[in-house]
């Protein structure tokens, strides 16, 4: 198993760290464009080997797309990260252009390959890699589900105090601050209705700091934040290469389900080793439909800024 992490950055590097923690790969290659940053962080990483006890080869390369060749799973992290105050559609300006280079010279290589796009505004840059790349829908991933379902489960069991690890819980619509939906109605606490447990001013401040855990991260660190993106989107890997069939909220193409198509949005899916393999339906509520409806409509707006 061959994997490519693009951009070496802050997410970049702990993605490939998770991915050689876990030895998702034999091979893993670090690609960025800064002379010489790849090949440190690979060393770097490299030289926990002896610690950790991972077998997966780390490579780091300045825009050798060669060395790239024949990945089976391609992560995209390349990009700006936002600054406190900034939303992360500002940065669609920037990172459209890296987003659709990065995925032409990469498919010069792996033209086969799946692709977890990372780089914000993440539904529009998915969008941007379906409409561009020619793979089949099914080999194209946004991540975004993923790390804010975590966040959505952090902060249910600082409210609850139980374990995230018991927890059951789903935001779907779009990974921006007003476009997240925490399905907050769904979750669980194994199986028991979290809602159950949590008066109506508890949910609201939850589905709340959920929907903005990016922008509180960013203004506390000064930029975005790392670990559990890095997490979240090694745990994708992970079900796609180990075939593990795991239920993961992604960006993917929709065609009618949910109401929607011709569009990247978040929701439930099987992960396998085709990339996503099913979408699953939550059976919305009327007012659950219309918020996700409403988070396509702001999603289409910013996708109607590329030019595709
Ligand atoms: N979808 C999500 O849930 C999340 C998305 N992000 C996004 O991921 C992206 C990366 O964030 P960080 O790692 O914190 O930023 P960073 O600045 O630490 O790393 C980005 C890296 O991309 C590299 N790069 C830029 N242009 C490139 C190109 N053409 N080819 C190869 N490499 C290139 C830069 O040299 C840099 O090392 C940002 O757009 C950020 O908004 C971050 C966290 C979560
Ligand atoms: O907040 C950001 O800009 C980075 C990101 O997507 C996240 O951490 O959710």
């Amino acid at each position: 198993m061959k994997i490519t992490v693009v951009g070496a950055g802050a997410v970049g590097a702990t993605c490939a760290d998770n991915i050689a923690r876990r030895e998702l790969a034999e091979e893993l290659i670090l690609l960025d464009i800064k002379e010489g940053f790849a090949e440190g962080k690979a060393i770097d990483m490299m030289q926990t080997a002896s610690y950790l006890g991972f077998d997966t080869k780390i490579k780091g390369v300045t825009n050798d797309y060669a060395a790239t060749a024949d990945s089976e799973v391609v992560v995209i992290t390349s990009g700006l990260p936002r600054k406190p105050g900034m939303t992360r559609e500002e940065l669609i300006g920037t990172n459209a252009g890296i987003v659709k280079s990065v995925t032409e010279n990469i498919l010069k290589y792996s033209p086969n390959t799946i692709i977890i796009v990372v780089s914000n505004p993440m539904d529009t840059m998915n969008y941007l890699t379906l409409k561009t790349s020619g793979l089949p829908k099914e080999r194209i991933l946004g991540m975004g589900g993923a790390l804010d379902s975590a966040r959505f489960k952090y902060y249910l069991s600082q409210e609850l105090g139980c374990s995230p690890a018991d927890l059951n819980a789903v935001v779907i619509g779009g990974h921006g601050d007003t476009t997240m939906i925490p399905l907050i109605k769904h979750a669980t606490w194994n199986s028991i209705p979290v809602t159950k447990f949590l008066s109506q001013e508890q949910q609201d401040k939850i589905v709340a700091a959920t929907m903005v855990g990016g922008a509180t991260l960013t203004k506390l660190i000064g930029t975005s934040a790392w670990y559990a993106p890095g997490a979240g989107t090694a745990a994708m890997v992970e079900s796609i290469v180990r075939d593990e069939k795991k239920l993961i909220s992604c960006g993917v193409a929709l065609n009618g389900e949910y109401g929607q198509s011709d569009i990247s949005l978040v929701v439930p899916v099987v992960l396998g080793k085709n990339g996503w393999e099913k979408i699953v339906n939550f059976d919305l509520s009327e007012a659950e439909q219309a918020e996700f409806n409403k988070s396509a409509d702001a999603v289409r707006n910013m996708n109607n800024v590329l030019e595709l």
